[in-house]
């Protein structure tokens, strides 16, 4: 791959943009960005990443291996329909939208494109993102290897079902939320115990990191890695304890399975 157009210049496709850049796997101007309309934003991005913006679609796509579709769901069927004079077969399509199949999006542009989905995080943007990936129909194995290696560059890759886009939508696409949030709880109950926000902080965030870390490296599970740390009588069963007690498996299930759900349901109204 030599060249990337993004459509859509938003959260997404900031984080990738950034994991791109970094990794130095591609020269900064062969990365093209548009949005629908706010020309500061791309402008933003073209100064802080030494990529480049434009407006015109016909010259956004033109040259490029892949285009990246970034918009929201409800704003994917206008973007196709700005890009889909433009682009040809011998182009990749790759899309991170929530819910949206690869059958609906080579309808969109009424042409046999190969089509890959993929679902990235935020992570992304400093080479973190867990990533999944499916083909679509018209997508072969070639195409399947250059989005696997667009994504490696920013992350890990692994290719699964595209009926099991929703389920990894709900735990990694959405997933870093949720611990940012379990942390934001952390940190509210450090501070009403007394704790200097800061402190907080700083021990939360390292302890998020080692724990990351431990299930990368150590080989052991989570449930063994919990268990090493609580001790018969002690204060993490106590903490453990009361998460039971308040139906912590429940509330997460709960949690993923909305998400899960709201994937399926985007599907449905935008496709
Ligand atoms: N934010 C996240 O953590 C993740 C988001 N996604 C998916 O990425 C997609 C984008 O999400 P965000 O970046 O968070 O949204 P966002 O709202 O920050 O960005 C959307 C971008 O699409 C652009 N856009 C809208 N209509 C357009 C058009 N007709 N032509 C060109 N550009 C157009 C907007 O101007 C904006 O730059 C969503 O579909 C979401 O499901 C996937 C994984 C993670
Ligand atoms: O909230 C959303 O819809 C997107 C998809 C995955 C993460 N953010």
């Amino acid at each position: 791959m030599k060249k990337i157009a993004f459509i859509g210049a938003g959260s997404m496709a900031e984080s990738i943009i950034s994991g791109i850049v970094q990794a130095n796997v591609l020269e900064n101007d062969d990365i093209i960005v548009t949005n629908k309309s706010n020309k500061e934003r791309v402008e933003r991005l073209e100064e802080k990443y030494l990529i480049t913006s434009m407006q015109d679609k016909a010259d956004v796509v033109r040259d490029a291996d892949v285009v990246v579709l970034a918009t929201k769901p409800y704003d994917l069927e206008a973007a196709v329909n700005s890009i889909k004079e433009h682009i040809k077969q011998d182009q990749l399509l790759v899309s991170v939208i929530a819910g949206i199949s690869t059958d609906y999006i080579a309808s969109l542009t009424g042409q046999d494109i190969p089509v890959i989905r993929a679902m990235p995080n935020t992570s992304a943007s400093i080479g973190y993102s867990a990533t999944a990936i499916s083909a679509g129909a018209f997508a072969k194995e070639a195409h399947i290897v250059t989005a696997k290696e667009l994504f490696d560059t920013i992350g890990t890759t692994i290719i699964v079902e595209e009926e099991d886009m929703h389920i990894v939508t709900g735990i990694s696409g959405s997933g870093p939320a949720y611990i940012y949030y379990l942390v934001e709880a952390m940190e509210k109950a450090a501070i009403d115990s007394g704790l200097d926000q800061e402190i907080a902080k700083a021990l939360i965030t390292q302890t998020v990191r080692g724990a990351g870390e431990m299930l990368k490296q150590s080989g052991d599970s989570a449930e063994v890695l919990r268990e090493k740390i609580t001790s018969p009588a002690g204060t993490t069963q106590a903490g453990i304890e009361a998460l039971k007690e308040n139906d912590f498996d429940r509330i997460v299930r709960s949690c993923v399975e909305s998400a899960r759900d709201r994937s399926i349901e985007l599907g449905k109204k935008n496709g």
